[in-house]
């Protein structure tokens, strides 16, 4: 008796949902923002109730066939999303959006390329991640249709991160998908890899099934994105994306994101953007890092560098401290000698000879504790770490 009720109940869903997507489908394109606009600045008049109301209104009216321009849109809640997906935004907590997510979200919705540029924490990830997920909805793309989606990012580590906000916003949709990263090893990872909707991994990863994996078929691509834009298109990856971007067809949305945008012509090409919408939200800042960051130098001869940094932690014991040193056998060095000197506050150390269960680990572990962690930069971008009191650059490049 179940399996009926539970096959109607599946019809019934479906058929919610294909109501659903045509309502979305006509409010998009009926509300879409013109090429080459920005969002007015929010107006400060309305208090949370008032937008909370005012959002209501707005689906009520799509719903009624009313539909509204959505390029001005300040929450998530007034843009053409699906229930599911604003369920999750509400759930995670996610009412306002971020300046790139105000300005980059309406044109990625409808299906433009985006290049977009902020500053580092302002939000980027939700930037992509919701029209990722939107538009496999309104595609109807199931497990049966492959591979939908590819997110590069630069590490191991960052892709992880992005694979769980991916879970965290669609998790009421029926998406497969998933980091690819080494924790799973490759030949897991070959056997279900052509069943998963949504794949978030490195560059060299990629190339790897490519190279390895029989029948490994991205064919179907709708959307490619590239977090951390600039990284991925720089010399040293540059193999590797020539390849990816030989096997994914050309007919696909686009979207990069970065700190600073690259406006070389010869790298647009080569990821085939068209007709780009170019969206950066932070152009006037004299920095690509966040204001109230206070940032200081000091030059201090090599052989007194560690006496250094040992006061520097010492004179630190409550804090959360992120050093980097320059290469494997600095941190190793370091931290084994300031264990034995013992400073009073935990020690840690990562760099990529790690296995990356060992690596996640030490992360969650800073992230819950004041600690000092010794690094090569393996850290360096895109990870969402709060509270960190410091970032010490021991070895910095001056040239740079
Ligand atoms: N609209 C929002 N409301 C509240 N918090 C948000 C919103 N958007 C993002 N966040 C939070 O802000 C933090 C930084 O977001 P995110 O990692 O996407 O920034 P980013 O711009 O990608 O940074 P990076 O350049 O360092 O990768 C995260 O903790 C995220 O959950």
């Amino acid at each position: 008796m179940r399996r009926p009720q539970r096959r109607a109940l599946a019809k019934q869903s479906r058929a919610k949902d294909g109501d659903e997507i045509r309502l979305l489908e006509a409010w998009i394109d009926a509300g879409k923002p013109l090429p080459g606009t920005k969002p007015p600045p929010p107006s400060e008049e309305s208090s949370a109730a008032n937008a909370r109301a005012r959002a209501r209104d707005v689906v009520a009216k799509a719903a009624a066939g009313d539909y509204s321009d959505y390029g001005a849109s300040t929450r998530f809640d007034e843009l053409p999303l699906s229930k599911k997906t604003k369920d999750a935004l509400r759930k995670a907590g996610y009412k306002e959006m971020s300046e790139i997510q105000r300005a980059a979200l309406p044109h990625a919705l409808c299906g433009h390329d985006v290049l977009g540029a902020a500053k580092t924490g302002s939000g980027k990830t939700l930037a992509f991640v919701i029209p990722v997920i939107e538009k496999l909805y309104r595609e109807k793309w199931s497990q049966e249709d492959g591979v939908g989606c590819i997110i590069l990012s630069p590490t191991n580590d960052l892709a992880g991160q992005i694979w769980e906000v991916v879970r965290k916003v669609g998790k009421h949709h029926n998406f497969s998908g998933g980091a690819i990263v080494k924790r799973t090893g490759i030949e897991q990872e070959k056997e279900r890899i052509n069943s998963l909707n949504i794949l978030v991994c490195t560059p060299g990863r990629l190339v790897q099934h490519f190279d390895e994996t029989p029948n490994f078929d991205c064919s179907n691509l709708q959307i490619l994105v590239l977090d951390e834009a600039d990284q991925i298109l720089d010399k040293n990856f540059k193999s590797q994306v020539d390849i990816i971007l030989s096997q994914i067809p050309k007919a696909r949305q686009t979207l990069l994101f970065s700190a600073t945008q690259t406006k070389s012509v010869k790298d647009l090409a080569r990821v085939s953007l068209k007709n780009p919408e170019y969206i950066s939200v932070h152009e006037q800042a004299s920095t690509a890092t966040p204001d109230n960051l206070e940032q200081c130098a000091m030059i201090v001869p090599l052989e007194q560098k560690l006496n250094m940094l040992w006061s520097f932690i010492k004179r630190h014991l409550k804090s959360k401290i992120l050093v980097f040193l320059s290469s494997v056998k600095q941190v190793k060095f370091v931290y084994e000698i300031f264990k034995k000197l013992r400073p009073g506050i935990p020690l840690k150390c990562m760099h990529g000879r790690m296995k990356y269960e060992v690596q996640q680990a030490i992360v969650a572990e800073f992230s819950e504790s004041t600690s000092v962690l010794f690094s090569t930069d393996i850290f360096s971008r895109g990870l969402d770490i709060g509270n960190v009191d410091w970032v010490v650059q021991v070895y910095l490049c001056l040239k740079n």
